[in-house]
C-alpha cells in the first residue's frame, strides 16, 4: 500500500518554476515528493511537520502584550490615579504616592494578565473548533486536524467542508467550490484536474487549484496540499484581511462607558471639593488630598478585570455544558436571547428513524405493534401480501447510501436513509443482494431544496427475483430511475401507479386520495418519504434533475417516526418560564411539523403553520406580522432560514438560529447567535457564535442559562462595587465640611476598591445560576446594566452605607477627645476604625450580594466556595495591613484595640441588616418568576 509514498517520501517538496495550476497531476506530485493516490508516509509527514510548521496562519487578530499594555495605561482611570499621585507626592507624602503608582503598577499587570489569558482561552476554543480533515496517509485514510497538514498531503474534499490549505485538485467528481472570501466571486466555481496554461492566470481562474479560505459547496475530490499556513495565498494577504480591531462585547462597551461617566463625576467632585475648600479658607493641603481621595474612590478599579474574568469563565462553563463558544461576545449575547430558531430532525428529536407504516397501492402494514412486541430486530416474512410490498421496499433501499448491517439489523448514514435500508431487511431484502442484482449507474444527491433523491440502475436481462416487477416499471427501457423523497411533492409528479402488476394511470382524484393518506399519516407525527420509479433509455446528464425526476410511477409510501429527544421537552419548558421562544424550523411536512412540536409543547395542536411556499408568497409586512405568532415553519428550504431571521429581528427580537448545512451559513451569520451542530459542515460552524458538541436543543437553553449567569455576575459586582463607591465618596466628602479629619486616606481607598472589592468581585464572577435565573424575562440589550432595581440600590445603600461609616468615624472622633484635642495619631486611629469597620461591611455586603432577591439565609453562605475564601483572604489582608508594624507604616494604620473590631463586628451585622430589607422591598415591588416576556418584572 505504501508504495509510492516510500519511494519518494525523502525528496522534499521544492516549488515548480512553473505554478501549480500549469503542471498535469503528475509532475505536481513529484514536485510534491508524494503519491497522488497513496499520499505521504506517517514518517514523512511527521518530518515535513517539523520542518514546515503547524498549517495555521500567525494570529494576527489577537494584540501583541505591548499593545494591550498600552490599551491599560492609557485608560482614563489610569490616568486619574496617575494624576492623584503627583498631586500626593506634591503634598510630600511619599507612601501614598508609591502606593498609588505600585496600585496602578498592579491594576494594570492584572488587566494584562486578564485580558491575555482571555485571548489565549479564545485562542484555544478556536483551536478545538479547527476543522477536522481526511487525508490519505501511507494509502490509509486518516482523520487529522486540519493543523496537522503539510506540503504533499492528498486531502479528501467533501460537501460543505473548508479547504484546509492550498491544494491541486488530483480528482474531482463535480467538485465545485465557493471561493467568495478570497476572489469576491460569489458564484462557486467547478474545479477541474486538467492543467490549465498561463503563469499570470488570475487566481479566480485557476480552477485545478483549490485554495486556504475557500469552502467545497458540492460534490467531493481530492487533492494535493501545495502549501501550509502563511505560506499559502490567505497568508500572503493575512495581514490585510486579519481584522486588528479588538472586539469587545457589549457589556465592555457599556462598562467603559460607565467608567468614563464615573471618572467624569469624579473630577467634578473633586474639583468642586476643592474649589468649596478653597473659598472657606481651609488648609490647602487638606483640601488637595481630600479632592485626590475623592477621584481614587470614584474609580472602579477592580471592575475591567473582573469583568473580562467573568466572560472567560462564561465561555468555560458553556463548553462544560457541550456548547463551544467561537467569539467571546456571544456569551453575554446569549443571555440576551429572546428567540431560538432550532431544526427540528437531531436536534429537537432523536434522529432515530424508524418506519412503521408502509403503504403501497395493492398492499399495506403497519409494523408499530409488532416492533413493540418483538423488539427493534424483528423480522418479517415477505408472504404473498407482504411480496406486493416488494417494489416499494427495494426501491427505498436502493435509491439509498445508508450502508446495512444484515446480521444486525442496524444501518449507518443518514438516519432517514438507514429506516428504509432496515426495513427492506426486515423482510429479508438486504441492500447489498440488491445493488448486486441492479446495479448503481448513476445518481442524483439528495438535497434540502429538492427534498428528494434519484438514482439510476441498470436493468439486467436476467432474474430479477423478487423485485422483477421493477423491469415491468422501466417498460421495457435499459435503465430505471428510483426516486424517493418528500411525499407531498413527489406525488405531485407522479403520473401513474404500479398496481396488479400493470402500469395504471394516475390522475387528479387518485393523487388526492393519496394526499390525504399522507396527511393522515404525517398527522400523527411521522416524516412520509414516497418513492416512485420510472424507465430510462440513457444515463442522465450532470444535475438534469428537472429532467428525469418527472412523469414518475408511483410505488407506495413509507412513513417513519423520530421521537423527541427526552430533554428537549424540559427545555422547552425552561425556555417559556424564561421568556424565550423556541421556534421549529423545519424541511419536513408541516402536520408533522406540528404534532412534534405539539408532542414537545412548543405549539398548540392545531397551532398555525407556515410553510416554506407561504413565506415566498407574502411581502415583508406580513411576515413580520406572521413570525410575532406562528412557532412552527415546515417545508422551509435553508434560504428562507435567512427572510425568517430577518423578520424576527426587525420585530426586535435576539435570535439564536440553528443550522448544519453549507446552505445553512448566511442564516447563521444574519443571526445574533449562529448555533452549527457539531455534526455539521465546517462551513456552517465557521458562519456559527456556538457550536454544539451534541447537536441538542438542550444545550442551547444551557448556554442561554450561562449567558444569563455571566451578565447576572457582572451586574452583581457592578451593584456591590458602585454602591461601595458611592459610599466611600460620601465618607471623604462630608466630613471636612464639619470639621472633621480625613476619614479615609487615598491609600485605603485604594487598597478598598482593589483589593477588597476585587478579591471578592473575583468570587461573585463565579456565582452559579440563581434558582430564578431562568423564571425572568431576557435582559434587553438595550436594557442599561442599572436597570431590575440596581439603581435603587445604588442609591439607598450607597449613602446609608456612607452616613454609617460617617458615624463611626465621628464616635470615635469623639471619642478621642474631638475638635481640638485629637493628634495625629488619634487622626490616624479614627482613618484606620472606618477602614476596618467599612471592610467588614463590604465583606458582609459580598455575602448578601449573592443574590439580587433571595435572602442570604436562603441563599446560604456554603454554594460559592471561592467567594468564601476571598472573604477569608480580604479579612487577613485588611487585619495584616492594620497590625503589621511595616505595612501600619505603609497605610498610615494605627493597631485597633479588640473592642474597635467586635463593635465593627456589630456594625457589618447592622448593615446586613440593611441590605436585606432593600431586598425584602425590592421583592415587594417586582412581581417574582415570570412567565412571560409580557408580564416583565424588571424593577428598574
Ligand atoms: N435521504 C433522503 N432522501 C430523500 N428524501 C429525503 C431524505 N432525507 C430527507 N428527505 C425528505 O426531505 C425532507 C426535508 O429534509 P431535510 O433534510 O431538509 O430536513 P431535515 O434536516 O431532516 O429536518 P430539519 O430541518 O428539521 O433538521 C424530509 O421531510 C424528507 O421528506
Amino acid at each position: 500500500m505504501t508504495r509510492g509514498a516510500q519511494t519518494q517520501a525523502s525528496k522534499a517538496p521544492e516549488h515548480p518554476e512553473r505554478g501549480w495550476h500549469e503542471l498535469d497531476v503528475g509532475a505536481v506530485a513529484s514536485a510534491l515528493g508524494t503519491d497522488p493516490s497513496a499520499g505521504l508516509s506517517d514518517e514523512e509527514a511527521r518530518r515535513r511537520l517539523d520542518e514546515y510548521g503547524p498549517n495555521e496562519l500567525e494570529e494576527r487578530a489577537g494584540r501583541t502584550l505591548g499593545q494591550i499594555i498600552w490599551e491599560q495605561v492609557s485608560s482614563i482611570l489610569i490616568l486619574i490615579l496617575v494624576f492623584a499621585g503627583g498631586i500626593a507626592a506634591l503634598l510630600g507624602r511619599p507612601y501614598d504616592t508609591a502606593a498609588i503608582l505600585a496600585i496602578v503598577v498592579l491594576f494594570v499587570v492584572l488587566g494584562v494578565v486578564q485580558e491575555y489569558r482571555a485571548q489565549k482561552a479564545i485562542a484555544a476554543l478556536k483551536q478545538m473548533a479547527a476543522p477536522q480533515v481526511r487525508a490519505m496517509r501511507a494509502g490509509r485514510v486518516v482523520e487529522l486536524s486540519a493543523r496537522e497538514l503539510v506540503p504533499g498531503d492528498l486531502v479528501l474534499l467533501e460537501t460543505g467542508a473548508v479547504v484546509p490549505a492550498d491544494m491541486r485538485v488530483v480528482e474531482s467528481v463535480n467538485l465545485r467550490a465557493g471561493e467568495a472570501a478570497l476572489t469576491g466571486e460569489s458564484e462557486p466555481v467547478d474545479k477541474t484536474t486538467a492543467p490549465i496554461a498561463g503563469a499570470d492566470t488570475q487566481l479566480g481562474d485557476r480552477a485545478n487549484m483549490a485554495y486556504l479560505g475557500t469552502s467545497v459547496t458540492f460534490g467531493r475530490g481530492s487533492a494535493l496540499v501545495t502549501g501550509t499556513g502563511m505560506r499559502t495565498e490567505l497568508g500572503r494577504i493575512a495581514e490585510l484581511i486579519q481584522d486588528v480591531r479588538h472586539e469587545k462585547t457589549l457589556l465592555q462597551r457599556r462598562l467603559d462607558g460607565l467608567a468614563k461617566v464615573l471618572a467624569l463625576i469624579a473630577v467634578v467632585i473633586a474639583a468642586l471639593v476643592f474649589a468649596t475648600g478653597l473659598a472657606r479658607g481651609e488648609d490647602t493641603a487638606l483640601i488637595l488630598l481630600t479632592a485626590v481621595s475623592l477621584a481614587v474612590a470614584i474609580v472602579p478599579e477592580g471592575l475591567p478585570a473582573v469583568l473580562t474574568f467573568t466572560l472567560a469563565l462564561g465561555a468555560q462553563r458553556m463548553l462544560g455544558r457541550k456548547a463551544l463558544i467561537r467569539r467571546l461576545p456571544a456569551v453575554e449575547t446569549l443571555g440576551s436571547v429572546t428567540v431560538i430558531c432550532s431544526d427540528k430532525t437531531g436536534t429537537l428529536t432523536q434522529n432515530r428513524m424508524t418506519v412503521l407504516a408502509l403503504r403501497s397501492p395493492d398492499a399495506q402494514a403497519d409494523l408499530g405493534e409488532t416492533l413493540r412486541e418483538r423488539g427493534p430486530k424483528a423480522r418479517l416474512e415477505l408472504d404473498d401480501e407482504a411480496a406486493l410490498l416488494a417494489p416499494l421496499l427495494a426501491s427505498g433501499a436502493l435509491c439509498n447510501d445508508a450502508i446495512l448491517d444484515p446480521k444486525t439489523l442496524e444501518a449507518v448514514g443518514d438516519p432517514t436513509e438507514g429506516a428504509l435500508v432496515v426495513v427492506a431487511a426486515r423482510y429479508g431484502l438486504d441492500k447489498p443482494d440488491l445493488d448486486a442484482t441492479l446495479p448503481r449507474a448513476a445518481e442524483l444527491p439528495f438535497d434540502s431544496g429538492r427534498k428528494r433523491m434519484t438514482t439510476v440502475h441498470e436493468v439486467p436481462s436476467g432474474d430479477l427475483g423478487v423485485v422483477e416487477g421493477l423491469r415491468a416499471v422501466a417498460d421495457g427501457r435499459p435503465y430505471v430511475a428510483l426516486t424517493k423523497g418528500a411525499a407531498d411533492a413527489l406525488v405531485e409528479r407522479c403520473v401513474s401507479l404500479w398496481s396488479g402488476g400493470r402500469i395504471l394511470p394516475l390522475d387528479d382524484a387518485g393523487r388526492e386520495g393519496l394526499g390525504q393518506e399522507i396527511e393522515g399519516l404525517t398527522a400523527g407525527g411521522m416524516r412520509v418519504l414516497a418513492v416512485a420509479a420510472r424507465g430510462l433509455k440513457e444515463l442522465p446528464g450532470e444535475g438534469d434533475a428537472e429532467g428525469v425526476e418527472r412523469g414518475l410511477v408511483y410505488l407506495g409510501l413509507a412513513a417513519m417516526v423520530d421521537p423527541p429527544r427526552p430533554e428537549a421537552r424540559d427545555a422547552v419548558a425552561t425556555c417559556k418560564t424564561a421568556g424565550i421562544r423556541p421556534v421549529m424550523i423545519t424541511g419536513d411536512h408541516p402536520l408533522t411539523a406540528r404534532a412534534i412540536a405539539a408532542d414537545l409543547g412548543m405549539a398548540a395542536p392545531d397551532a398555525r403553520v407556515l410553510t416554506g411556499r407561504d413565506l415566498e408568497a407574502m411581502g415583508a409586512g406580513e411576515l413580520r406580522e406572521a413570525v410575532r405568532e406562528v412557532n412552527v415553519f415546515a417545508r422551509v428550504s435553508p434560504e428562507h432560514k435567512l427572510r425568517i431571521v430577518d423578520a424576527l429581528q426587525e420585530e426586535g427580537e435576539v435570535v439564536a438560529m440553528t443550522g448544519d448545512g453549507v446552505n445553512d451559513a448566511p442564516a447563521l451569520k444574519k443571526a445574533d447567535i449562529g448555533v452549527a451542530m457539531g455534526s455539521g459542515t465546517d462551513v456552517a460552524k465557521e458562519a456559527a457564535e456556538v457550536v454544539l458538541l451534541d447537536d441538542n436543543f438542550a444545550t442551547i437553553v444551557a448556554a442561554v442559562e450561562e449567558g444569563r449567569v455571566v451578565y447576572d455576575n457582572v451586574r452583581r459586582f457592578v451593584q456591590f462595587s458602585v454602591s461601595g463607591n458611592v459610599a466611600k465618596v460620601l465618607i471623604v466628602a462630608i466630613p471636612p465640611f464639619f470639621g472633621l479629619p480625613l476619614l479615609l486616606v487615598p491609600i485605603m481607598i485604594l487598597f478598598s476598591n482593589l483589593l477588597t472589592d476585587g478579591l471578592l468581585g473575583l468570587g461573585m464572577g463565579v456565582e452559579r445560576a440563581e434558582r430564578d435565573t431562568m423564571r425572568r424575562p431576557p435582559y434587553a440589550p438595550t436594557e442599561g446594566i442599572f436597570s431590575r432595581g440596581i439603581a435603587q440600590h445604588v442609591t439607598t445603600i450607597g449613602p446609608v452605607l456612607g452616613a454609617g461609616m460617617i458615624l463611626v468615624g465621628w464616635l470615635a472622633w469623639r471619642a478621642a477627645g474631638g475638635a481640638g484635642a485629637v493628634t495625629a495619631t488619634e487622626e490616624a486611629l479614627v482613618a484606620t476604625t472606618v477602614f476596618t469597620v467599612l471592610a467588614f461591611a463590604q465583606l458582609v455586603r459580598a455575602l448578601s450580594n449573592r443574590s439580587f432577591r433571595e435572602p442570604v439565609w436562603r441563599t446560604g453562605l456554603g454554594g460559592n466556595r471561592v467567594l468564601l475564601a476571598m472573604i477569608g483572604a480580604a479579612l487577613v489582608l485588611q487585619l495584616a495591613v492594620v497590625y503589621t508594624p511595616f505595612l501600619q507604616n505603609v497605610f498610615q494604620t494605627e493597631p485597633l484595640p479588640p473592642v474597635t473590631l467586635a463593635a465593627g463586628a456589630a456594625a457589618a451585622a447592622v448593615m446586613l441588616c440593611v441590605m436585606e430589607l432593600e431586598k425584602a422591598l425590592r421583592r415587594r415591588r417586582t412581581r417574582p418568576l415570570v412567565a412571560s416576556p409580557g408580564e416583565a418584572g424588571g424593577g428598574g
